[in-house]
């Protein structure tokens, strides 16, 4: 069974769609870029640009919205999102935005409307910390890295 959760979401009127879940399990709904019709964006190589979606969000008390890549955008174009996964806090109000690079080789250009990455809404568990001397032994210990060889 698929969880779903309803959110309050505020358009800024540029008329693009909600965020949509293209197939009836897809985890991630498609973020579209909110650019004027005669405003693209080319991103050069190696270029990075913050793009605006259009709207923006009340996500409830001990949620995030992860902000992550398009698999086809990174794998055809190497254009991808550069603080993967991005995070929106459920306190923030102001436009979500994806802040996309271009790793590819030719100059990408996003277009109004284009589904520039998507948005997957998680359970948040929030840390608090207590000092202590030492810590419990475990098989790993402090390995890491490759410890465990290729
Ligand atoms: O890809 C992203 C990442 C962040 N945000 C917004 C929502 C998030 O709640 C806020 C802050 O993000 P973050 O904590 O990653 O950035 P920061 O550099 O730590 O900024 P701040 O000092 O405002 O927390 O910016 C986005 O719209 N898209
Ligand atoms: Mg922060």
């Amino acid at each position: 069974m698929t969880l779903s959760i309803s959110l309050q979401w505020l358009s800024h009127g540029l008329g693009l769609p909600l965020p949509k879940v293209q197939t009836a399990l897809s985890a991630g709904a498609d973020l579209c870029a909110a650019l004027p019709e005669d405003g693209p964006i080319v991103l050069a190589p190696q270029a990075r640009a913050l793009v605006p979606c259009g709207f923006a969000m009340a996500l409830p008390a001990g949620y995030e919205a992860q902000v992550r890549p398009r698999s086809g955008l990174a794998a055809r174009h190497g254009v991808t999102v550069l603080n993967s996964p991005g995070t929106i806090d459920a306190d923030y109000r102001g436009e979500v935005k994806v802040i996309l690079v271009n790793l590819g080789q030719e100059p990408f250009t996003i277009t109004r409307g284009e589904r520039v990455a998507q948005m997957v809404v998680a359970p948040v568990v929030q840390p608090s910390f207590t000092v202590v001397e030492t810590l419990d032994e475990t098989e790993r210990g402090a390995g890491g890295f490759g410890s465990t060889g290729r």
